[in-house]
């Protein structure tokens, strides 16, 4: 199958969804809710969750959607509601056409809330799931940083669209990875990157999304390792920094790691800007779900590179709405994956 419908409306869906988000990134009042696991939720994570859910729903009917919210705690919170209905409400992709294949405009303020509830599949191993993550790296957006709109489609346990919209990032490919998205006006910044299984990826600058023409990425190669640029969370509770550490240590780069929120450091990586991506758990009973990698494991893939957990395996993203369990995450290019994994055992045996 080509997936071609898939990837039209995702990308474009995604897109629309990251106009939201970028609204809502220059407010100062973001509409900032905690969750139950206390992490932090936004009226943008709301808003593009609505609006991409729409898309999927007119195009996929029948399909399973695994999202990160639901809309409980805006029914009880009539202004927070109103106010990212008015968001979703006024944004609009220019091309009608467009628009269109993204399922036009939500009609009510009830219909968007019954969308952004329609993310509740407890996903598994059988029929066609989207995973969702409307705004990947919400610490990242609040705190002015690098965040990112995230869908891929999952097939009998398999990615085989992955789409993932980095308003932050530079739109050059070629622009050398850095932490900062300096004090500016957003202006060449913002790259939609995207996979289909077997077909490659591709970034394009997300301001045109679908309607601009894509180029291929690809992972950079790496000749000496102790040159590699590597990425990492920001957040310490994330990932383990201290392991991260004695990894390059091990493997001998001496250039300090590049920290970004979200599956910005995936794409990061895909298109060479970065080498490796390290994800060393810091709780392994804290489950991570399945939408903050399923996109950003494909374009990697397709980029040219490996992503495993620290025992080399594959993430399993067939057992529903989170992974295996949490056993990290290792990306790098295909040649030098193997002597990563190498380094990453070393310094685990011998804690
Ligand atoms: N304890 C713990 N361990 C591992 N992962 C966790 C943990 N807590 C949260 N999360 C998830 O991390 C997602 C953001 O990951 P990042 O790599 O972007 O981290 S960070 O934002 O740089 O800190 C973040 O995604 P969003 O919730 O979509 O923002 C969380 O799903
Ligand atoms: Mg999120």
């Amino acid at each position: 199958m080509s997936y071609r419908k898939e990837l039209r409306v995702a990308e474009l869906a995604v897109q629309r969804a990251a106009l939201l988000t970028q609204r809502v990134f220059h407010e100062k009042a973001k509409g900032t809710l905690s969750k139950d696991d206390k992490s932090p939720v936004t009226i943008g994570d709301f808003g593009a969750q609505a609006l991409i859910i729409h898309a999927i729903r007119r195009s996929f009917p029948t399909d399973e959607i695994v999202g990160e919210e639901e809309a409980s705690s805006l029914r009880e919170n009539k202004a927070l509601a109103d106010q990212i209905w008015r968001l979703v409400n006024s944004t609009k992709l220019e091309d009608e056409a467009a628009e269109e294949q993204v399922g036009g405009p939500i009609k009510s303020q009830r219909e968007m809330l019954q969308a952004i509830d329609e993310g509740q599949s407890p996903g598994g191993s059988r029929g066609r799931i989207w995973a969702l993550d409307p705004i990947d790296g919400t610490m990242g957006f609040l705190r002015g940083g690098q965040y990112a709109v995230c869908l891929a489609l999952i097939v009998d346990g398999h990615i085989k669209v992955g789409v993932l919209a980095c308003p932050n990032l530079p739109v050059d490919d070629s622009t050398p990875l850095s932490a900062d998205v300096a004090n500016d006006s957003g202006e060449g910044r913002g790259v939609l990157f995207s996979a289909v299984l077997g077909s490659g990826a591709t970034s394009r600058s997300l301001s045109r999304g679908a309607l601009e023409k894509s180029q291929s990425i690809h992972m950079k190669d790496v000749p000496n390792i102790t040159h590699a640029i590597f990425c990492e969370s920001v957040e310490a509770g994330h990932s383990s920094h201290s392991d991260q550490a004695d990894i390059a240590k091990k493997l001998g780069i001496t250039r300090q790691s590049v920290r970004m929120d979200s599956q910005a450091k995936y794409g990061s990586i895909a298109r060479g800007a970065g080498d490796l991506y390290l994800r060393l758990p810091v709780r392994a009973d804290y489950e991570e779900k399945i939408w903050d990698h399923a996109a950003g494991d494909l374009i990697v893939r397709e980029a040219g590179g490996h992503v495993t957990d620290v025992e080399g395996r594959r993430l399993d993203f067939s057992l529903g709405r989170t992974l295996k369990e949490n056993k990290g995450v290792i990306a790098a290019p295909k040649a030098v994956h193997e002597h990563v994994l190498d380094a990453v055992r070393s310094v685990l045996d011998s804690k």
